[in-house]
């Protein structure tokens, strides 16, 4: 059976570490895109360079040309720019609509039939926008986000009650902005609802909602220290996992930022919510009950994303 291909348009901080962990994980062979003309080439020979010492078997050839990206079976984008200090998410809209332009007219002349995972900010409206621009199937194109800020409250849980991370579960669900919504009663240790662990007195109610801010601003505590650029490990790492279960068809529930046509009473819009990806890409988006409280925050979150898309429209019209 030929390999898998796994085209990887930007080839910057996030680019270059999702190629090493697809090697590493021996997902199929691997071009690295970028008009940065030499970084996908150099990226990609220098993890090729790394195979024999970690023994996995993957092609790396980086690109400048869309045609090299030909058939590719997963598309993962971070073509764009990043934000700095003192940089909202929102602030990069305007640089990167024109990137989702030029990437899904790219994708859609070369890999039509791929699986499209969009990671570049303002996450929920650029993954709207890459599929308006590719005419992809809106359930082959989805974003990533809720994959990662899960992974930050598991994280920040895990070190609070001093338990393993692979006992604690999260969902945050919403727009990928100021305003996500991690869900305290979705989320588990071993199973036991954070609501219950409250009762049980493993933590207090205002140090979880601590922990909740924490997480919502968990982009910006990176970005804050890093000072030139923002997240990469855990971000990759996360877009790896959905490229996974695509390619294995591991039917994974995995919140991500999904196409909903009515579910929560949204329309055309992408928002994190619980999915299912499999060989079909997005295969179910999970309508999960929530309460008042909870409906409440994730409408104001899908307000940000919708005021969003509408920029996106007033600077380019054919979107609508
Ligand atoms: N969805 C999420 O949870 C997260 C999203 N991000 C976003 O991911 C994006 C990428 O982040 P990094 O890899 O750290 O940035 P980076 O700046 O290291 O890499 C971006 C790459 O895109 C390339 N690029 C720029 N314009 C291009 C174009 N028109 N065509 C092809 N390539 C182009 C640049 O040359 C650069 O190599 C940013 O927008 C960032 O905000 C970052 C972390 C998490
Ligand atoms: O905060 C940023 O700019 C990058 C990002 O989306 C994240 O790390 O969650």
């Amino acid at each position: 059976m030929a390999r898998k291909k796994i085209a990887l348009i930007g080839s910057g901080m996030i680019g270059g570490t999702l190629a090493h962990l697809a090697g590493l994980k021996e997902l199929g062979d691997i071009v690295l895109f970028d008009i940065a003309d030499g970084i996908p080439q150099g990226k990609g020979l220098d993890i090729a360079e790394s195979a024999p010492v970690e023994g996995f078997n993957a092609k790396l050839t980086g690109a400048s040309d869309y045609a090299a990206i030909e058939g590719a079976d997963v598309c993962i984008v971070t073509a764009g720019v990043a934000r700095k200090p003192g940089m909202s998410r929102d602030d990069l809209l305007g640089i990167n609509l024109k990137v989702m332009e030029q990437v899904g007219a790219g994708i859609k002349k070369y890999a039509p039939n791929a699986f499209v995972i969009c990671i570049t900010n303002p996450l929920d409206a650029m993954v709207w926008a890459l599929q308006k621009f590719s005419g992809l199937p809106k359930n082959m194109v989805v974003g990533m986000a809720g994959v990662l800020d899960s992974a930050r409250f598991r994280h920040f849980l895990s070190e609070e009650f001093n338990v393993s991370v692979q006992d604690v579960t999260a969902f945050v669900l919403g727009g990928h902005g100021d305003s996500m919504v991690p869900l305290a009663r979705y989320s588990t240790v071993a199973g036991i609802p954070l609501t219950d662990l409250v009762k049980m007195g493993w933590v207090t109610k205002e140090r979880l909602e601590e922990i909740i801010q924490r997480t919502r601003d968990g982009g910006a505590e990176i970005v804050g220290l890093l000072k030139t650029g923002s997240a990469y490990y855990a971000p990759a790492a996360s877009a790896i996992e959905m490229a996974e279960s695509y390619l294995k068809d591991k039917k994974r529930v995995l919140p991500c930022a999904a196409h909903l046509s009515g579910q929560y009473g949204v329309k055309d819009m992408y928002v994190g919510v619980p999915t299912v990806i499999g060989a079909g890409g997005v295969e179910r988006v999970i309508e999960i009950d929530l309460n008042k409280a909870e409906e409440e925050a994730f409408q104001k979150s899908v307000g940000a994303v919708a005021g969003l898309c509408e920029a996106c429209i007033n600077i380019a019209p054919a979107l609508k």
